[in-house]
């Protein structure tokens, strides 16, 4: 395997020369030996920010690759006593290894299935980022995190997430899903949900700190609490949410609804899903104050303005509505975002859509802005 070094935030690593796997001039991670991949470097950004205001004292990295999330944890916050990066692959091992040592980080380096390690061990901070669906690691790693500590995942299978492939979401998240108009959304919930549910099964809780969409993956970061009163109370967030395609009606509760109690059509249902809140204020602004002592940081700017959304738009916990869809279903023109903000007041854009926006006001009330706005 050649190599070449890159930077990414304080490290400087191997990682496979893309040149070499590259086929007619496109170039997948997933084709290279060992996977390192330049689109999940915000991913690791503001990980990096939600671990240095979690500041755990030992971290295990369950599917490494190259091993920089790991690393990047011990040079970017304050070193963990224990660092633990893991991967199945040989050739990963090589990679962890070497990068591990150029860096001058000081890491247990494992072998093994991320399963088998995770039932065996126990940290304060566990990170889960495997290809596609995170679902066969949750109950390893719940179980692997101690109470009070944090556990995170990637999810990069949108397809069963947002409703696309509906058996596939059945299988791995054991919820029912339709493509809906706030199906970026219901993704993260539908994931969430699914961690809650098997949380509960070890009698834990699972608080999400940070929960977000971005360009092709979803990531949740939450805290795990003992105890069999908190999972129950933890399962009581769990609801449905529904569409009616004809009206454009949405409804989220804890019991699922068929039809329409506006029009009476079939509804479009997905759950179950999270209802709760997906964010913690105070940890998304400590991770502010975290990011500017950070501005080595590229993507400096990007992680200021979506931090900052996400702080603006968490205010609000019912689902987005999407503009475009509203409006298609009232024949009416999109009226621009920023007039529907000021007509709703207590509102904000998303960074789930740039068609959708999150506010306190209901269906009724924002459909109203929309006639109002076209009758201007
Ligand atoms: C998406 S990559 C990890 C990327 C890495 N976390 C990063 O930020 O660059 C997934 C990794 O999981 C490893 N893997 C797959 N199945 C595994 C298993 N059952 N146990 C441990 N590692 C596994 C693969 O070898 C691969 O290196
Ligand atoms: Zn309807």
């Amino acid at each position: 395997m050649r190599l070449v070094e890159i930077s990414e935030g304080k490290a400087k690593i191997l990682v496979p020369d893309q040149r070499e796997y590259e086929r007619e001039g496109k170039f997948d991670p997933a084709w290279a030996p060992v996977f390192y991949n330049t689109r999940m470097v915000f991913n690791r950004d503001i990980s990096v920010l939600a671990v240095s205001v979690i500041s755990p004292k030992n971290i295990v990295d369950a599917l490494s690759a190259t091993g920089i999330r790991g690393i990047r944890y011990y040079l970017e916050t304050t070193p963990p006593q224990t660092l633990v990066l893991n991967d199945l692959d040989k050739g990963a091992i090589e990679l962890i290894k070497a990068n591990s040592e150029r860096n001058g980080v000081n890491a247990l380096v494992t072998n093994r299935d991320a399963n088998s390690l995770l039932f065996e061990t126990s940290a304060d901070y566990v990170d889960v980022d495997p290809f596609g669906t995170p679902s066969p690691f949750i109950l390893s790693s719940i179980k692997a995190t101690r109470n009070n500590g944090h556990v995170a995942y990637t999810a990069t299978d949108l397809s069963p997430l947002e409703g696309k492939a509906k058996m596939s979401c059945k299988r791995k998240y054991d919820a029912e899903n339709s493509k809906l108009s706030f199906s970026k959304e219901v993704g993260v919930r539908v994931l969430i949900g699914k961690i809650a549910r098997e949380a509960a099964i070890l009698e834990k809780a699972v608080i999400p700190e940070i929960a977000f969409y971005k360009d092709y993956y979803y990531r949740v970061i939450l805290k795990v609490k003992r105890g069999a009163k908190r999972a129950d109370e933890c399962l009581n967030n769990l609801g449905f949410y529904s569409e009616c395609n004809n009206c454009g009606f949405s409804y989220e509760g804890k019991e699922r609804i068929d039809r329409c109690p506006k029009c009476g059509s079939p509804m479009k249902t997905a759950g179950p899903l999270w209802l709760g809140n997906l964010y913690n204020m105070d940890f998304l602004t400590r991770m502010k104050e975290e990011l500017k002592t950070r501005s080595y940081l590229q993507n400096f700017s990007k992680l200021d303005y979506f931090i900052s959304l996400l702080i603006k738009e968490g205010k609000y916990n019912q689902h987005y509505f999407n503009l475009e869809f509203l409006s298609s279903k009232l024949r009416l023109n999109i009226p621009p975002k920023r007039k529907i903000l000021e007509c709703l007041g207590d509102a904000s854009e998303t960074h789930f859509d740039p068609k959708g926006i999150k506010t306190s006001k209901n269906f009724q009330e924002t459909l109203s802005c929309i006639k109002g706005l076209n009758d201007r």
